[in-house]
């Protein structure tokens, strides 16, 4: 018996970022959009724990323990006493360290399918507690569509969306390190006074009416600085995706990258086909959002 399931990945349409915790931390407002980019993951019983990927950037996931995916596996296992005598295998179709949160996709969908292979009867608060010792994105993995993050962003609440967002997605020649791009934040951030981060009401109205053009006067990032001061060229594709007639261009999440917000799904096609041709990314996708939760697909 093997039970898949199919996780989402993210786009941060508001990332506001604080001063640095004690902890290393850093307290966001987060507001999360899931988006029509899987993952899909499927557990069956093993001997041991075992990690396999497949998909065109598989071979820059880890295998061993360190996969978030094995450490969903083996978190659920403690808590329950049990071996993670389990094959994770993980078909990825999000970038890898792409700011997309792929990772904590996994670990996600790793924790869901367990869950339901092992009958392990986990509730849901249980489960989300979970994902937030895995990682600050994982919780919203597991939830999707639409959430505001506060915390280290762990700590969800369901956002209202009144209508389908279309997206595209220019995915960079190399991938950026989460805390290497949180460490040029505070690097950035020195000697001035950085506010307490708060979500933006305007953004929350523009998600509630489903109304892409305020949508796109709302966005923000305050991670787009650093992962611009470390990976100068994005600022091409940006301009690139503006040039084409995107609404909004920003780095998702710590990047590298690059969600542009377009009105429909025909301008979507139109500002692909420009950045694929543009010189100034790797790869090109489109997506809507928002789109659901890790979802167990078959069992
Ligand atoms: C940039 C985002 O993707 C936006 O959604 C997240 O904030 C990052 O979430 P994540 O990849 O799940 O990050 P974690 O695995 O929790 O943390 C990785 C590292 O990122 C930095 N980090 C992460 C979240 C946060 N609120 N403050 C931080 O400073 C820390 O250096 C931490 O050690
Ligand atoms: N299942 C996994 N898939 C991809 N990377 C993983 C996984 N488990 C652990 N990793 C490690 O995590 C690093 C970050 O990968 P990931 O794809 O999650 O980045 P990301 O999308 O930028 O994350 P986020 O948006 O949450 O900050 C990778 O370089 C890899 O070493």
């Amino acid at each position: 018996m093997s039970v898949t399931v199919r996780v989402p990945a993210k786009v941060n349409v508001q990332l506001a970022v604080g001063a640095a915790r004690a902890d290393g931390f850093h307290d966001l407002a987060n507001v999360f959009l899931a988006v029509g980019l899987h993952d899909e993951v499927t557990v069956t019983p093993a001997d041991e724990l075992r990690v396999t990927c497949e998909g065109p950037d598989a071979d820059q996931v880890p295998l061993d323990r360190t996969n978030l995916a094995a450490r969903a596996a083996g978190a659920l296992a403690e808590r329950r006493g049990i071996e993670p005598a389990v094959h994770i295998h993980i078909a990825k179709d999000i970038p890898v360290a792409g700011g997309m949160a792929g990772g904590s996709a996994d670990g996600a969908g790793a924790l869901l399918a367990c869950n339901t292979l092992w009958q392990a009867g986990a509730s849901r608060a249980e489960l989300l507690a979970i994902c937030a010792e895995l990682g600050s994105d994982v919780p919203f993995s597991l939830v999707g569509g639409a959430a505001l993050g506060t915390g280290r962003g762990e700590r969800l609440t369901t956002l209202e969306v009144g209508g389908t967002f279309h997206w595209v997605f220019a995915m960079a020649e190399r991938g950026l390190s989460t805390p290497a791009v949180f460490r040029e934040f505070d690097r950035l951030a020195e000697g001035l006074d950085i506010p307490e981060p708060v979500a933006s009401q305007e953004l929350l109205g523009a998600l509630a009416k489903g109304d892409p053009d305020a949508l796109a006067a709302a966005v923000s990032n305050d991670l787009q600085p650093a992962a611009l001061s470390l990976f100068p060229e994005l600022a091409d594709t940006l301009a690139a995706g503006r040039t084409a007639g995107a609404l909004a261009a920003l780095v998702s999440g710590s990047g590298p990258t690059t969600a542009f917000l377009v009105r429909d799904a025909e301008s979507a096609v139109k500002v692909a086909e420009a950045l694929g041709s543009s010189g100034t990314c790797r790869k090109v996708r489109t997506a809507s959002a928002p789109a659901p939760g890790a979802t167990v697909l078959s069992a």
